[in-house]
């Protein structure tokens, strides 16, 4: 057996802080999976570090299953961000190392490629409508076939998605907390707005996407959706907290819009509702925050019944590793829907060595044995740890709200 005789968590900041576990065999052979949970990053590598590291020396690390199950059940205090992303991380480094044992790509484990590339969007967005719609020009150019627009609302300081960078969106920007101001009013009819000059400039043989972030209540949500039925958005990601699942049903009352949720979500209990009442087309709990390869294929199977694709959360604080690793499932998952694709920085790129590469809107994942991501532990250590947290929303009378 292919015995676990180190693991070790490498913490590193080339532009954006991410955790990463690599799990050494006693015949050499290492795997590595992403644990960065964004803001609360120390606290899965503490959770790994003091609490699952030493479980897993000595096992068996072909017993992908067993060891998922040990993690999850062993605990007793189920669920949780900081829990199944240290799940995942293990998750992931196992897949890695059996595929590299098979001396196979991780797809071929899985079930083999379904599709020939993963269709993946970007993230265009800009401080008005028309430089949002000429960044969405730009991507459309560098071959991109789907396209989400986020677009600043006129008489907010900030608002989510919109940044001076062009090809990443980096949201935690300070050690505590940023406060932004949000309005739902000024925000709504801005959407509408984008839409329908994203379709007189860009046509209609491009998909077009847009994230609300969590900051509509369900009838506010529905008329968004309606509104936005003209311009055939391929989904509304996010548009209210789903902690209560029931609210959709209100939203899909009133609209044909496609919904997409879940980069929030860790467990399949947090969707079950949401994929078999078919409240919602899109299921985005990625790799990292949802368990690793071995929970989001239960994810996805369910989704399947209940035709639900898959379209992983990718922004830039998913790794490089939880791209590779996703790019896998992506490339063999039936129910594949698109897959979030916002770059990473030249040196968070060069710290994590990938395989996968983009061409014509499309990303793959390589043919590398095991996920094709690694890590050069030399350089990471080049880049300290700095504490970033993401920021806060008031409205503009001073209240909490979401961000
Ligand atoms: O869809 C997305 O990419 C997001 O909603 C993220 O930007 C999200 O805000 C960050 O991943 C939070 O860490
Ligand atoms: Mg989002």
């Amino acid at each position: 057996m292919p015995k676990i005789i180190d693991a070790r968590v490498i913490v590193t900041c080339p532009g954006r802080n991410f955790v990463t576990l690599k799990i050494v065999t006693e015949d050499g052979v290492h795997g590595i999976g992403d644990a960065t949970l964004n803001g609360r990053e120390l606290a899965v590598a503490a959770y790994l570090q003091e609490h699952v590291i030493p479980c897993l020396i000595g096992r068996d690390a072909h017993k992908i299953e067993d060891i998922w199950q040990f993690l999850y059940r062993g605990a007793y205090w189920r669920r949780g961000p900081v829990t199944m992303s240290a799940i995942a991380a293990v998750d992931v480094a196992l897949w890695d190392i059996k595929a590299k044992l098979a001396g196979l790509p991780l797809y071929q484990l899985l079930g083999g490629a379904s599709r020939t590339g993963v269709m993946v969007y970007g993230h265009a967005n800009g401080q008005t409508v028309d430089d949002t719609v000429a960044q969405a020009i730009k991507y459309r150019a560098m071959g991109y076939k789907a396209i989400r627009l986020q677009t600043g609302v006129p008489g907010l300081n900030s608002t989510y998605g919109v940044s001076k960078d062009k090809l990443f969106y980096e949201p935690a920007d300070a050690a505590l907390p940023t406060e932004n101001i949000w309005s739902t009013s000024r925000y709504l009819p801005t959407v509408p707005e984008l839409f329908a000059t994203a379709r007189a400039e860009l046509g209609w043989d491009v998909h077009l996407l847009h994230d609300s972030h969590h900051r509509l209540t369900p009838i506010e949500a529905a008329r968004l959706g309606k509104d936005l039925e003209p311009y055939r958005p391929f989904w509304l990601e996010d548009v209210t907290p789903a902690e209560n699942q029931e609210s959709f049903r209100w939203i899909r009352r009133h609209t044909t819009t496609p919904l997409a949720v879940g980069e929030v979500f860790n467990t399949i209990w947090d969707c079950k509702q949401l994929i078999e009442e078919q409240l919602i087309d899109f299921i985005r709990t990625t790799i990292v925050h949802g368990g690793g390869i071995t929970h989001l294929r239960r994810i996805a199977s369910l989704a399947d019944l209940y035709n639900v694709r898959t379209g992983f959360h990718g922004a830039t604080d998913l790794s490089p590793v939880c791209m590779g690793a996703a790019l896998h499932f992506d490339l063999w998952v039936p129910n594949f829907g698109i897959q979030e694709y916002m770059r990473h920085t030249p040196e968070t790129d060069e710290v994590f060595p990938h395989a996968y590469t983009f061409s014509d809107g499309e990303l793959h994942p390589g043919e590398a044995a095991g996920h094709g991501v690694e890590i050069d532990e030399d350089l990471a250590a080049k880049y300290p740890y700095r504490p970033a947290q993401l920021p806060v929303n008031r409205l503009e009378d001073g209240s909490m709200f979401n961000w």
